[in-house]
């Protein structure tokens, strides 16, 4: 079991030039892939879906890209089939996975058999179902980080989020129950306010004990959620509640439109 340190404060990095952003979003990417390798020999990262894997878009054909050390997770998912056009495996492959060197076998997606089974339950016994598909990429976690790492939780190299207009990341939302889980790896939620409502979702342990979190956010349309998020974390925003223990840092990377409120000091990352 890891010691339990002191979350440090989030790195806030802001850009008025999109493609600046994704740039140096890539950059930081591939020098946090360059230390995990050197270290494990492979890179763990977790992502999730909305506009994420569109901003992601510096990494393909990005000298120093190693995809066959990449071990990649989903932060969360929607319940429906790997094609259909909910799944946020289907937008990365769309925007990232189909357009870069990456073995299939490295992508790690839920079950579709499970996700079959699911669909064809009536809905007073889909949640036995969403259990079992929670379970199921739990142990899948386990395969990859058990006895790996001591901690009791994974340590990701990277988790990569975006930001909802309400503050919630992943699947967490503002107000649910989910927030204080604090044993599961992997939870589902069948009432998510965004739709679809079921989903499968990291909790934030898992997120809370990763080496990095990245943030990713643009437009005028987040301002006040940064604004909340940054200034005022007494407020508890889900986004707020991401503070991994030292050593583990945040990190946002945001253009200058969606930080136009916010106070929070800005640095310069040296990538
Ligand atoms: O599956 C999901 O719905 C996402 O994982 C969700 O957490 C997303 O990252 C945010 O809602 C931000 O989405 P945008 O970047 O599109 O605003």
């Amino acid at each position: 079991m890891s010691g339990i340190h002191a979350p440090s404060a989030p790195i806030l990095c802001s850009f008025s030039n999109p493609d600046e952003l994704v740039d140096s979003l890539a950059q930081f990417i591939v020098k946090a892939q360059k230390e995990a390798v050197q270290k494990k020999g492979r890179f763990t990262v977790a992502i999730s879906g909305g506009s994420l894997p569109q901003q992601l878009s510096g990494l393909i054909g990005r000298p120093g890209v190693k995809w066959d050390k990449w071990q990649v997770y989903y932060a969360d998912e929607r319940i429906v089939p790997l094609d259909h056009a909910d799944s946020n495996h289907r937008l990365c492959e769309e925007h990232l996975w189909s357009k870069v060197p990456i073995p299939k076998e490295n992508i790690h997606t839920i079950d579709s058999q499970l996700i079959e089974a699911a669909s064809a339950e009536p809905a007073e016994d889909a949640e036995d179902a969403l259990e079992e598909i929670a379970d199921a990429y739990e142990q899948e976690l386990i395969h990859e980080f058990a006895n790996k790492d001591s901690a009791r939780f994974p340590i990701f190299d990277l988790i990569l989020l975006g930001v909802g207009p309400d503050g919630h990341i992943g699947s967490l939302f503002p107000g649910h129950a989910l927030l204080s889980e604090d044993d599961r790896w992997v939870a589902y939620i069948t009432d998510s306010p965004k739709p679809p409502p079921r989903r499968f979702t990291l909790t934030f342990p898992v997120i809370n004990h990763a080496a990095r979190v990245a943030f990713v956010a643009s437009g005028a349309g987040k301002a006040d959620t940064l604004h909340t998020v940054l200034d005022k974390p007494e407020v508890g925003l889900p986004a707020s509640r991401v503070r991994p223990s030292a050593p583990g840092q945040v990190y946002w990377f945001v253009d200058d439109a969606a930080a136009a409120k916010v106070e929070y000091p800005r640095t310069q990352l040296k990538l």
